[in-house]
């Protein structure tokens, strides 16, 4: 795992000192969910037993939010939880020791407050470097504040993903604006407020701006935004066996992943039932608009992603295998339908989800640039046709694709496990 100038934008580390008594753990998926980027564990006061077994408990929640995870100093608490990496300073493990001992593909992350750590950092190839203390900070007693200038001449000698952090919060963080770090870490700004959710929400929005994270997105609508597969597979075999068809034993998994003309075609050439495309369609969206109406649920943490995206300023459309007015009828009963500024389906865009051209296609007529949109996808083809047609892929888990779980994440840039 690799880290990009995106994951930057909003880093939260940990420091249980500020939580007042709350539940470590509720606050840090509060954190993920509300939209923090990256997470570090810094927790000054634990062992390392200690800082292992809250890491092993903070791994899969990380995982869920696609988050990549890393813990502060201890090397070895990193190898024995397996986390996604390390973030060492100037006193800490050096460089050499700890890949060595993580391996090639961990995340290591360095702290550079001179020429001479900056130049250091560049020639032995660190994933991304945090810089600072850009203001006065009580979180870490023995940090010294870096001045603007210094910052400036740290950042143009680095190609490569910088954090900022020290002091830093929602009133003060204008001040890094073309400073050349692509995000903010913050511990107190967001540790310390009473209502963890709502400064990360604020901080996520506003960093978003700042650092011109410009983000279009493709959702997919069936097994990613709404858990509406168990649904499609019940009309699926309710039109088959009404219209006289022998089921094979695999029916359910073969039909999973197909869209309607897919459907008709197998009905038509391995069934042998005489029905066409439009008789299918007829009977499956009248089924299906039934339950998008009433009974589908939304996929968990879903609409508070779709919601925090919206209001970041991403532009977002639906690329559905469903039809036109069973996303419409969707959208409105979850109340994100004006989250969206179009409504795109393989049945217009006339190609199906297999295909790279389907999405380059929505992207075009969407007015989306390939290299600022992602695709939210929860099938292998569809993730692997995202891929392929050059746009960045968050991959979403479903049930159906269990089997090909694995090669998703293979495949994509991001992968996020909801409930
Ligand atoms: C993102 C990030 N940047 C800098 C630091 C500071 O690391 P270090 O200099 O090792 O100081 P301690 O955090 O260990 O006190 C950091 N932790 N994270
Ligand atoms: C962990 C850390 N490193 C710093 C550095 O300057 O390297 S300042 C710092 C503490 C940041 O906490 P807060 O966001 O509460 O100011
Ligand atoms: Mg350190």
């Amino acid at each position: 795992m690799k880290v990009t100038r995106e994951d930057m934008q909003l880093y939260a580390v940990t420091d249980t000192q500020w939580l007042n008594g709350r539940d470590f753990y509720e606050e840090i998926e509060k954190v993920l969910a509300a939209g923090a980027t990256f997470l570090q564990l810094r927790e000054k006061d634990s062992t390392h037993e200690e800082i292992v077994k809250k890491a092993l408990a903070i791994k899969p929640i990380a995982r869920r939010y696609g988050v990549p995870f890393v813990i502060d100093d201890d090397i070895y608490a990193a190898l024995e939880a397996d986390v996604d990496g390390v973030h060492i300073g100037q006193s800490d493990a050096s460089y050499e020791t700890a890949r060595e001992l993580l391996g090639p593909d961990k995340i290591i992350g360095m702290t550079v407050k001179t020429p001479e750590q900056a130049a250091n950092a560049a020639r032995l190839g660190a994933d991304y470097v945090g810089m600072g203390a850009v203001f006065h900070t009580s979180t870490k007693k023995d940090a010294k504040d870096l001045s603007r200038d210094n910052l400036l001449k740290l950042t143009a000698m680095l190609d490569m993903p910088i954090v900022a952090i020290g002091g830093i919060n929602y009133d003060n963080c204008d001040y890094l604006k073309d400073t050349g770090v692509d995000g903010i870490a913050v511990v107190s700004a967001i540790f310390a407020s009473d209502d963890c959710s709502e400064a990360t929400r604020k901080l996520y929005k506003k960093t978003r701006k700042l650092f011109n994270y410009n983000k279009n997105i493709i959702f997919d609508m069936d097994g990613t935004l709404v858990d509406s597969m168990p649904f499609w597979k019940n009309s699926a075999r309710e039109y088959a066996i009404l219209r006289g068809a022998k089921l094979p034993k695999n029916f359910d998994e073969i039909t999973g992943v197909m869209d309607l003309s897919e459907y008709a075609a197998y009905l038509q050439n391995v069934l042998g039932i005489d029905t066409s495309l439009e008789q299918i369609t007829e009977a499956a969206v009248d089924i299906m608009n039934k339950h998008y109406a009433s009974d589908i649920p939304a996929k968990k943490g879903m609409i508070k992603l779709i919601r925090r995206e919206y209001e970041a300023g991403s532009k977002l459309v639906i690329f559905s295998a469903s039809d036109t007015s069973s996303v419409e009828i969707l959208l409105k009963r979850l109340e994100i339908y004006e989250c969206f500024e179009g409504i795109y389906t393989v049945y217009d865009v006339g190609i199906g989800k297999s295909d790279k051209e389907s999405y380059k296609k929505v992207a075009r007529s969407a007015g989306m640039d390939i290299s600022d949109t992602w695709v939210y996808e929860d099938i292998l083809r569809g993730v692997r046709a995202a891929h392929n047609a050059g746009l960045k892929v968050c991959a979403v888990y479903d049930k159906d694709s269990a089997d090909d779980w694995d090669e998703i994440c293979s495949i994509a840039d991001k992968c996020i496990i909801t409930g």
